[in-house]
């Protein structure tokens, strides 16, 4: 138990990982990091120049040596001046270097979520994602920037100082070895516990607003279930942990400052009294003595700074560590999908015998076979959770079936660009998602140079043309969270213009569940009508009057086709259908809205 909990406490792999993770962006940015070391240099020997300085003035002084004195005052100035100049470019150029990483980071972090595979993203909560960008990357300011740059210039001023020291007087210098080991054996120690509650602090920070986010999602379903008191309750918990843990690195820095300080004000005195006992011995002068109790501040000074240094670089290292989760996650390919305009109707889609399963362990179909007809209008009826939406999952090769393929025009959709492929479909799905910004804009997204013609042309095929000219804005009207709520049935004819604008040869439509009302519904239907003409359409049916006019009805049930062919072959078997369709039709009399799905559940 002990000896795991000190091989946690000292495992490095985070380390490691940090600078693989970010080995790549400081060579790139080498020039800017060069011209740091240098200012670097230039630092430590203005220490040790200030430090001969003082010496030399003292002794100028107490000789009475005017002349001495009066080249000593020139060269004293210099090094101040010189030393705020390094500062200020130091300041700069780290403050340029680190947001530039960060900067390229963020767009590198972003890239690679939207290239992970599916399954990698929906297992992880969207609060964490979120926390990547707005906790951790500002976090790494250390490994990246003063700690990094901190790790090198004070063994440096170290080295340098105690050179010098040994030069003014051996035996004084002694003093530093002893305290060295102490110095930093104490502050690598502080420095992994800081890491790790800093670990623990950025996790927590992921809860909370991974807990918030579904708060924020959630709010109106909170609200009619009264879930405000739990929800409130789980949120003190959680920020009440976090406090716990943002109390616990005080307390850890606040015994690190006071050993760090310790160890300054006495190694300081001991000097201090050493050399002054050394200038009554006459075996030092007063300026050596005042020289190499500068020198000793800047030793012992940043010795323990080395460890503060090393206790934020830990705390910027497990910020690295979270985000190289992502990072280290295989994505399927390295460039970003983009449209491409489809020519043809694929002559062919073909699943063979697939076997698929989100967790390796349940599987949702097993040896699933299927011949799509092209340029039809094909249904997908059955019970929820028969695996509807997962097959439009794989046919759009958001998911990848474990075995078995999925062919178009004979060719293995694994093959095919995910440019390509994806432009081949448009997906209407059973929930609308508009982006905020205007209702162009998100006609806009369809596909690139879109003419203000062609999207007028589809809000009208698409029955929404006259609702968007009576808002106040018209297209540029804005909608969402900070703009005008639309309906649900509004909501759904932007998306089938958004179809429409995409132009794609095959058209997936995951029709909604929510009622709506007749004059919605028929607007909605007709838009879809004129939708799928010329097309291969491919609808989750839920309305009754879509499976009646579909060319080919597929009735699915926990992963298998257990019957398929047109309605009325379909009623004439005893079946799944008939049985779906017979609840359905006493539902129906008082709701022309059908839903098979939660009927048959
Ligand atoms: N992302 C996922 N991870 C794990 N399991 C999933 C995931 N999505 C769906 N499932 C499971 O796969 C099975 C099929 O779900 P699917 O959504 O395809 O059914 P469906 O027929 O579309 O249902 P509905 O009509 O209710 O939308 C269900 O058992 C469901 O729990």
């Amino acid at each position: 138990m002990m000896h795991s909990r000190i091989k946690h406490l000292f495992n490095f792999k985070d380390i490691e990982r940090t600078f693989s993770l970010l080995g790549p962006y400081i060579v790139k940015n080498r020039k800017l990091y060069s011209v740091l070391l240098l200012l670097l240099l230039f630092s430590v020997s203005m220490t040790v120049a200030f430090a001969w300085f003082i010496g030399k003035i003292t002794d100028a002084a107490v000789q009475g040596d005017f002349n001495q004195m009066r080249w000593l005052v020139p060269i004293g100035f210099s090094i101040i001046i010189v030393n705020l100049i390094v500062s200020y470019f130091d300041t700069y150029i780290e403050s340029m270097v680190t947001n530039k990483i960060k900067l390229e980071l963020k767009n590198t972090l972003l890239k690679h979520i939207m290239l992970l595979p599916m399954k990698n993203i929906s297992n992880t909560r969207t609060g964490d994602l979120l926390t990547h960008f707005t906790n951790d990357i500002n976090c790494i300011n250390g490994v990246i920037g003063s700690n990094l740059l901190g790790l090198i210039h004070i063994p440096l001023t170290l080295i340098a100082a105690f050179i010098y020291m040994v030069n003014i007087n051996w035996q004084l210098s002694i003093l530093t070895l002893l305290v060295t080991p102490i110095g930093i054996l104490g502050g690598a120690f502080f420095g992994i516990l800081i890491r790790n509650n800093s670990r623990a602090l950025f996790d927590q920070v992921g809860n909370i607003n991974s807990n918030l986010n579904e708060v924020f999602h959630g709010i109106s379903l909170l609200r009619s279930f009264l879930l405000e008191k739990i929800l409130l309750k789980k949120f003190h918990r959680q920020t009440k942990d976090q406090y716990d843990l943002e109390i616990k690195n005080a307390k850890l820095h606040g015994f690190f400052n006071f050993g760090a300080q310790g160890i300054n004000s006495f190694t300081y005195i001991l000097s201090l009294c050493l050399g002054a006992y050394f200038v009554l011995n006459e075996t030092i002068s007063v300026g050596s003595l005042l020289s190499f109790v500068t020198l000793m501040q800047y030793t012992t000074g940043p010795l323990t700074g080395i460890a503060s240094q090393w206790g934020s670089f830990q705390s910027s290292a497990s910020a690295v560590e979270r985000i190289s989760k992502v990072l280290d996650q295989n994505i399927e390919t390295n460039e970003l999908p983009s449209y491409y305009k489809a020519q043809t109707l694929p002559k062919t889609i073909d699943i063979y015998n697939i076997h698929f399963s989100y967790d390796d362990q349940k599987a949702i179909f097993s040896n699933f076979n299927l011949n799509i007809p092209i340029g039809k209008l094909v249904a997908f009826v059955g019970p929820s959770g028969a695996g509807k939406t997962t097959l439009f999952n794989l046919i759009q090769g958001f998911y990848k079936p474990q075995s078995g393929q999925i062919l178009m025009d004979d060719v293995s959709i694994n093959e095919i660009s995910p440019s390509v492929l994806r432009s081949s479909f448009a997906y209407v799905a059973q929930e609308t998602f508009l982006f905020s910004g205007t209702i162009k804009e998100n006609l806009l997204l369809a596909r690139p140079n879109l003419t203000d013609l062609e999207i007028t042309n589809a809000a009208i095929n698409a029955n929404i043309h006259n609702f968007i000219m009576s808002l106040p804005n018209q297209y540029d009207t804005e909608i969402g969270e900070r703009g005008v709520r639309l309906s649900g049935g509004q909501k759904q004819r932007i998306a089938i213009a958004r179809a429409i604008l995409k132009d794609a040869p095959i058209l997936l439509l995951d029709e909604a569940t929510s009622a709506l009302d007749s004059e919605s519904e028929f607007q909605v239907k007709e838009a879809l009508n004129r939708l799928m003409k010329n097309k291969t359409t491919l609808v989750i049916a839920h309305r009754l009057s879509t499976i009646q006019h579909a060319d080919l009805i597929i009735v699915m049930d926990e992963g298998r086709i257990v019957q398929q062919g047109a309605h009325e072959e379909l009623m004439s078997q005893d079946g799944l259908y008939r049985k779906l369709t017979q609840t359905q039709f006493l539902t129906n009399q008082t709701n022309s809205e059908s839903h098979l799905s939660v009927i048959s559940n």
